[in-house]
């Protein structure tokens, strides 16, 4: 299997918790063939593993059992060092609560990452700036996160989350603390990115961005239930349910 033309490759991967009487399957038996440029939702009720999915697929927690392809490189198994490297090169993650550092301004936020991989100040310096313009945040680059809305520091995130030009960008529930026109802008935001190629998870609750993706996953009880693509150019759809087209 030509396993190059995979961003992610899953199979039967399990993730328990606890044991005995106690014991949790959150993620129970995955499979997943991902190309690159595909744009997957991931959706499902409340505990049903998505989030614990996500964590697997980028490396964040071990699978209790199961094989793991990054990129076509299998990393299930690596050590810690290299898995982080890996993690490094490959992935990255935007969380529903942002995670930003507070004393650091947006600009510091963003370029952070792209200095630990031990890219030049300037260089970093410059990429930071290039995608605060490009979320639209050109003007708010200086500024601290607490005098940022919701929406705006989730768009630092999502312009941290890309410095390093990961293979895969994980979103866990972005829009899960914004108001509806953050959301919108957002899931603009997103579309772009879906529309220039980057490989996307999004774990939502969120049907607007689920319309956005190729794909959409239902799970339940840490399985797969449903498995849909979307049709191949719903570009009109799509503009109109984010409100795109003016
Ligand atoms: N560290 C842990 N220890 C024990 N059980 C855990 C742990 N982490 C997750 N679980 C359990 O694993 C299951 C899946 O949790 P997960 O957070 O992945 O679900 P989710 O679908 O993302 O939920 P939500 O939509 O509420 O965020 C749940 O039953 C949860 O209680």
């Amino acid at each position: 299997m030509n396993r190059e033309r995979f961003a992610l490759q899953a199979r039967r991967l399990c993730k328990t918790h606890g044991a005995g009487s106690a014991l949790v399957r959150a993620v129970d038996e995955v499979s997943l063939d991902m190309p690159a440029g595909q744009a997957l939702a991931i959706m499902g009720p409340s505990g049903c593993g998505k989030s614990t999915l996500l964590h697997l697929l980028g490396g964040l927690e071990r699978a209790t059992a199961g094989a793991l392809w990054l990129g076509g490189k299998r990393i299930d198994g690596l050590g810690e060092r290299a898995l982080a490297r890996m993690r490094r090169r490959s992935v990255s993650f935007v969380f529903q609560a942002f995670h930003l550092m507070e004393e650091l301004s947006a600009v510091q936020n963003v370029e952070l990452p792209a200095l630990l991989a031990g890219a030049s100040p300037w260089a970093a310096r410059r990429r930071a700036d290039q995608l605060l313009d490009r979320v639209g945040l050109a003007k708010r680059a200086r500024h601290l996160p607490s005098a940022m809305s919701g929406g705006e520091r989730q768009r630092v995130a999502v312009a941290r989350a890309l410095v390093n030009e990961p293979l895969v960008l994980l979103a866990d529930e972005p829009t899960g603390n914004l108001d509806s026109a953050a959301t919108r802008t957002l899931l603009r935001l997103f579309e772009e990115l879906r529309t220039a190629g980057q490989t996307l998870v999004i774990v939502t609750h969120d049907e607007r961005i689920a319309a956005l993706a190729d794909r959409l996953i239902t799970m339940r009880d840490g399985a797969f239930v449903d498995d849909l693509r979307m049709p191949a150019a719903p570009v009109g759809r799509r503009a109109g349910l984010l409100n795109l087209g003016g």
